[in-house]
């Protein structure tokens, strides 16, 4: 791995919007030494490829290639961004039939390679497809990563730093639960510098209203909605916090994002994967971080994993 000086690759199943956004984004980087692309729609992953490869004069070195399932062997993480997105007016709840049948198909063809690396997975409904992911592969849960609300998560920071006027980077704020419509947002602990938010607002912006605090939340919740219905899909911002997760591993950062992860009696929920805060190393998953919730907090995060558990128990009994 990276951290270790060994040749570090990277294998994209889907090179769709989302998977070749996250090549963009990874060859100006410089995160991995070997980038193979696959899809199901070899010409995509080809054309891709060859474009890829013509911009890296203007990078740094790496090999690129459109390749097959016996790359994945060697791979470090293997990314799936395979399946259907959401069409307008759709839920990501909507995508679970079709993308789980697909992930059967694409888990299992990973496996048979000999692989041994970490899965990171960013189809929707990402929680759902994370833990189909870990059971169709039986690794350890620490080796299948959801992206989870790493892109909520984002739109919150940016959104409150475009309210408040402060650079995102002093934004400290969580967007936990399911990547979906009943994700939570953790105002109690939600801090701009050092300083909790309500104290904030009472030194330094006093005629904010709750309301305006619903707003940010709500266009965080319905992001995708918005873009979808302008242009189609959402893939850049997508794409860069999936380069961040494959960087947090490849270089051992111990980084907080909030992923996809399975929670084991954490924050009172068991055996499903949900958007929490978590450590990401070089092994995956090395500690689901448990943040202090409050009361509201707990019951809207309860209610999250309710629904996912509701979505999914069909199609789970149906696999055993
Ligand atoms: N987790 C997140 O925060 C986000 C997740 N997404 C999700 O990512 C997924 C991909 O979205 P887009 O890239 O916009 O879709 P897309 O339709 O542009 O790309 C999907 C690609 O998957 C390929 N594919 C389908 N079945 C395959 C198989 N069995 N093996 C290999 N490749 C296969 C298709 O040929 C296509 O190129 C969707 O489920 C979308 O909802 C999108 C944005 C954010
Ligand atoms: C499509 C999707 O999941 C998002 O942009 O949040």
């Amino acid at each position: 791995m990276f951290y270790d000086n060994k040749t570090t690759r990277v294998v994209v199943i889907g090179t769709g919007f989302v998977g070749s956004s996250y090549a963009f984004s990874l060859i100006n980087q410089n995160v991995v030494d070997e980038l193979v692309l696959l899809d199901l729609n070899k010409a995509k992953a080809e054309g891709d490829a060859m474009d890829l490869n013509h911009g890296l004069p203007f990078g740094s070195p790496m090999k690129i290639w459109a390749g097959a399932y016996s790359d994945c062997e060697e791979a470090d993480i293997v990314i799936i961004t395979a399946g259907a997105n959401q069409k307008p007016g759709e839920t990501r709840l909507n995508l679970i039939e079709k993308n789980v049948k697909i992930f059967k198909g694409i888990v299992e063809d990973v496996m048979n390679s000999g692989f041994n690396g970490i899965f990171i997975v960013a189809t929707n409904p990402v929680d759902i497809l994370s833990y189909a992911t870990w059971k169709f592969s039986g690794l350890p849960m620490e080796r299948v990563i959801g992206s989870g609300t790493i892109l909520d998560t984002a739109r919150f920071r940016f959104l409150l730093s475009d309210f408040f006027n402060i650079d995102v980077r002093n934004i400290h704020a969580y967007i936990i639960g399911e990547h979906g419509d009943t994700e939570l947002p953790v105002w109690s602990q939600t801090r701009i510098g050092s300083e909790l938010i309500d104290r904030y607002i009472q030194n330094h912006k006093p005629e904010t209203t709750k309301e305006d605090l619903d707003n940010i939340f709500t266009n965080v919740r319905d992001a995708a909605y918005h873009i979808i219905e302008r242009k189609g899909a959402t893939h850049y911002a997508i794409a860069m916090g999936l380069q961040r997760l494959t960087k947090a591993i490849l270089r051992n950062e111990r980084s907080i994002l909030t992923v996809s992860t399975l929670l084991q009696g954490e924050f009172s929920l068991d055996d499903l994967y949900i958007g929490v805060p978590a450590i990401v190393n070089k092994d995956g998953i090395q500690e689901v971080i448990e943040i202090d919730l409050n009361e509201e907090e707990k019951k809207q995060l309860a209610h999250s994993a309710d629904v996912l558990k509701k979505a999914m128990d069909p199609i789970f009994k149906l696999e055993q």
